[in-house]
């Protein structure tokens, strides 16, 4: 396994030559050696520290003092930080720089009687951008995927080409395969985002691996590894749902419904985490089998010219459908979410049902308003499951989990407290929405005894502030009981917990009597009876009040320890009573341990039905931020159908008419009428005119109906579609060796090739990157296969409107003959003198207004110079353009561009034609 982009940086030089006499050197050595592809960070007390050159490059990275000590005569470099910044330097190590790093921690072990305890290290896990776990930095409202290929790697170059794929999420244990081929692999690499992918060891060997080069496009991080076999092997434990659905119900999968492939990726996959979680290593539950069939496939460049989840420009979520659409307060709804808009559903079914929900939200604001308020109080405990499984988890999380048990239990109550009062006001008639609605409240498992038993447990005025695992919490209590710190665990919880406390009490209450009966006896009011890991149970007297002098000159005392101030004594009295206590306070703690692993285990015994429930709140989040979107945008619920139509009435772009908003503009609607009669669509209009705009919120509606949300028109009917494709914006992708027009050709190839009868297509001004004559050709031979070989639905924007020409355009605006089912459509200008209706008034004596209106008909003009005069072109070269325009409309003549240098050399009378240009 290698991570790409990491150099060894350890130099041999150092090393040959040392013979550490020390333990510690030696095991840094040898975890070196054994983890060459990893910055090891060794814990050594309270810090974690790097040796040897790689010391110089950890300093560099996390902008720490580069030092060095000495090891056997020899200077060797370190750095270093204290534990409490390990997270802050991972995130910089791991998450921004893509290092590997294996972390050392360190194991006290006893040592030889009255010596101090000795200390073994080693490496309990590695970690990597695709295998974080509960780590603080982790954006909890994305999925941080680590996704293995496994395919035949030398059989890939004889055509082969059945890929496996799995990917998990460590830290919330969502898990997922699915069988594809090379054609779409780029397509799913880029909608699963993996942040690492695993590939085996061969496709690094075999030259010019394409699946190598497909993931090196899409993914900064990039492993190697061999399918391990573990002994014993690990039983996959039950999954929580087949699929990414709220109404099928089907069995999950078994690992015998995956392909080969799928296996061997599943394989692959565990046994790198197996490889980098070592101590970690959950037990994993079986995957989610992704079935392409059941899913809207998005291309890999619609996905992203579409914005659905990340900015072109920018990143990031802000303009993107994501963005608009979000309405979620869980982490886990918010995860969800992505996922159904970046890979909506085919299934009329499962649609309807998500729909169903949102009409039933929608129509039940009281209900949104209660639910949201309790959402937002629910932890995200998928993850916090998975921190149980991963051995992890304080006695927060299990306080947690107990919470959202009661929110669950809540929830239910609710619902089934509006269905009797819904049968009470409607004469025992429900709404048909109550289907999904009890299909869904139908999956929650009850979990109040596991409540129960959490809320026994746990002394609950201890669960705030507590540290992230429950041994952390333990380790303080018994250090710090001294200054009140609190146990964990309900006294009442066990016969013999509650005994021990007792008996601590009464132990407490001796010391309090014992401190105070010393103070009077010796009359020393600074006397205080202690224990520390220095000095051991001792009286500790402040020396300046002369208390110290009276106590040290009684034999009941022997002096341990004195400095200027105060001084520390033995008294067998004090030893007695604080060695029970010290003893006590062990048996405390180690039979809170053994409550805490037993909630532990019953968290781990309840993972399925926990998980099945969280995910009925992700669903029950995505639905009820789709009901309050269509509230506040006015969305409608469209009417889903199993045919090739797509009629859209009044549609709306949903980012762009929020843009507009903003700025006090409205958006035109327009409608898009789709159907076996007019399945593809000529568009042609102006510059600036809304082309591209009304293509994009064609696709936009079409993925947010199949997500199962509404859509923002008037009405909608939406035939399912099988695969969504756009070919828009044109982008160089210089570095592949690939220009503007070759991706755009690129592109469209792939569309005619991937499109089927059941596919939506958008096309905007495919073409324009050539010359006007191949540029027209290509135009009519892409519509023309899309219309009879690929006989789907689409959209094709241009500004040759020759083609509607070439295609017979008739007067009620179809084309001739065999190509009567297109449509042709355009939008307009409005020249105005009518400031008040102006859009994009430029000066009163040329102002015009865009209608944004789509109608029936070609629009010739383009009016590309107003665009150019809008843009700040110089008014000077928008005359000469105009004058050619001209010229080119009156005699058809072509003029030649015209060079500055060439006019200056021959003067502007000499050319034809120039004399009335202002140049
Ligand atoms: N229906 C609409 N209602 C209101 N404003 C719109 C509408 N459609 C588009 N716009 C505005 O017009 C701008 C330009 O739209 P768009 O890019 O879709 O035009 P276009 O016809 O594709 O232009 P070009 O041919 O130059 O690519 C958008 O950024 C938006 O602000």
């Amino acid at each position: 396994m290698v991570a790409k982009g990491f150099i060894q940086r350890i130099s041999t030089d150092g090393l040959p030559g040392l013979r550490p006499r020390n333990q510690l050197a030696t095991e840094i050595l040898e975890n070196l050696a054994k983890f060459p592809h990893c910055i090891l960070l060794t814990r050594v007390g309270q810090f974690y520290e790097s040796y040897f050159d790689q010391a110089a490059e950890v300093a560099r990275l996390l902008n720490i003092k580069l030092t060095s000590r000495k090891w056997d005569n020899q200077t060797v470099l370190m750095c270093g930080f204290p534990l409490i910044h390990l997270q802050k330097h991972l995130n910089t190590l791991v998450q921004q720089s893509n290092r590997f790093v294996a972390l050392s921690e360190e194991f006290a072990r006893p040592g030889p009687p009255g010596t101090r305890p000795l200390f073994d290290r080693r490496v309990v896990r590695i970690v990597t951008p695709g295998t974080l776990i509960d780590e603080p930095f982790l954006n909890h409202y994305e999925n941080n995927y680590l996704l293995a290929i496994s395919s035949d790697a030398s059989r890939l170059l004889e055509g082969h080409d059945d890929v496996g794929l799995a990917w998990i999420d460590v830290s919330t244990g969502e898990f997922f395969t699915k069988y594809t081929t090379m054609e779409y692999l780029h397509d799913d690499v880029t909608r699963i985002r993996p942040r690492e992918v695993v590939l085996t060891k061969k496709m690094e060997s075999v030259d010019s691996c394409p699946v190598r080069a497909i993931v090196q496009r899409e993914c900064p991080v990039v492993s190697y590894s061999d399918t391990v076999t573990p002994t014993p092997p690990q039983p996959l434990v039950q999954s929580v749902l087949a699929s990414d659905s709220v109404s099928e119900h089907a069995e999950p999968p078994t690992t015998s419904t995956l392909s080969s492939h799928e296996t061997s990726a599943v394989n692959l996959l565990t046994s790198y985490l197996r490889l980098n979680l070592l101590e970690f290593m959950p037990d994993l539950s079986a995957p989610n089998k992704e079935v392409a069939e059941a899913r809207m496939e998005i291309d890999a460049h619609t996905l992203k010219s579409l914005e659905i989840q990340e900015g072109i420009q920018e990143g990031g979520t802000s303009g993107t459908l994501l963005g608009c659409v979000k309405k979620t307060v869980t982490g886990g709804g918010t995860r969800l979410l992505t996922r159904w808009l970046c890979s909506p559903s085919a299934s009329l079914s499962e649609i309807n049902a998500r729909q169903s929900l949102v009409a039933f939200f929608h129509a039940r604001p009281h209900l949104r308003r209660d639910f949201h308020e309790r959402l937002r109080g629910i932890d995200d405990v998928t993850r916090t499951v998975q921190k149980f499984l991963l051995g992890r988890g304080s006695t927060s999380d299990i306080a947690a989990i107990s919470t959202a048990i009661s929110i669950w239990s809540f929830i239910k109550g609710r619902i089934l407290l509006e269905r009797e009062l819904q049968l009470r006001e409607q004469n025992n008639h429900l709404d048909p929405e109550w289907a999904s609605v009890d299909a869904l409240t139908l999956r929650m498992e009850d979990l109040t005894e596991l409540a129960r038993k959490i809320q026994t447990a746990l002394d609950s005025a201890t669960i705030q502030g507590s540290s992230e695992t429950f041994e952390e919490d333990a380790i303080l209590a018994q250090e710090q009981w001294q200054q009140g710190h609190r146990w964990s665990i309900n006294p009442e919880f066990s016969e013999e917990l509650s005994a021990l406390h007792t008996r601590f009490q009464g132990l407490l209450k001796q010391r309090e009597d014992l401190e105070s009966d010393l103070q009077r006896h010796y009359n020393a009011p600074s006397l205080t009876l202690r224990s520390s890991p220095l000095h051991g149970l001792h009286v500790h007297v402040a020396k300046s009040k002369r208390d110290a002098a009276k106590v040290k000159a009684s034999p009941a005392f022997t002096l341990i320890a004195e400095s200027n101030s105060t001084c520390c004594l033995f008294h067998q009295g004090w030893a007695q009573v604080g060695s029970e206590l010290l003893e006590t306070s062990q048996n405390i703690a180690s039979v809170e341990k053994a409550a805490f692993e037993a909630l532990r285990n019953e968290v781990k015994m309840h993972e399925t039905q926990l998980r099945r429930n969280a995910r009925v709140i992700d669903e029950l989040d995505v639905t009820l931020g789709f009901a309050s979107l269509a509230s506040d945008m006015h969305f409608t619920r469209p009417n889903m159908i199993d045919d090739c139509t797509f009629h859209v009435v009044n549609g709306r772009h949903p980012t762009v008419e929020i843009g507009l908003l903003s700025s006090g503009r409205m958006f035109t609607p327009n409608t898009v009428s789709l159907s076996p009669d007019s399945q593809l669509h000529i568009i042609t209009g102006p510059n600036m005119a809304g082309k591209s705009t009304l293509l994009r919120q064609t696709a936009l509606i079409a993925i947010l109906a199949q997500s199962g949300s509404f859509v923002p028109a008037d009405y909608a009917q939406v035939g399912i579609v099988d695969r969504l494709f756009s070919r828009i914006g044109a982008k160089d992708d210089l570095f592949r060796d690939r220009s503007t027009f070759m991706v755009e050709m690129q592109e469209a190839a792939d569309i005619l090739k991937k499109a089927t009868p059941r596919s939506l297509v958008i096309m905007d001004e495919v073409g324009r990157g050539t010359s006007v004559r191949d540029g027209l050709a290509i135009a009519f031979a892409v519509v023309r296969h899309l219309y009879f070989k690929n006989n789907c639905r689409a959209l094709f924007a241009t500004h040759f409107h020759e083609l509607s020409d070439m295609l017979g355009c008739t007067s009620d605006h179809r084309g001739a003959g065999p190509f009567g089912r297109i449509g042709f459509f355009c939008t307009d200008v409005q020249e105005t003198e009518d400031f008040s209706i102006l859009t994009t008034p430029l000066s009163s004596l040329d102002s015009f207004a865009y209608s944004h209106r789509l109608r029936p008909g070609v629009n010739k003009e383009s009016h590309g110079l107003k665009v150019a005069q809008l843009a700040g072109m110089p008014p000077s070269t928008v005359a000469v353009a105009r004058e050619i325009m001209a010229r080119l409309k009156s005699d058809d003549v072509w003029i030649p561009p015209l060079r500055q240098d060439a006019l200056q050399a021959l003067g502007k009378s000499q050319i034809p034609g120039a004399a009335s240009f202002e140049l």
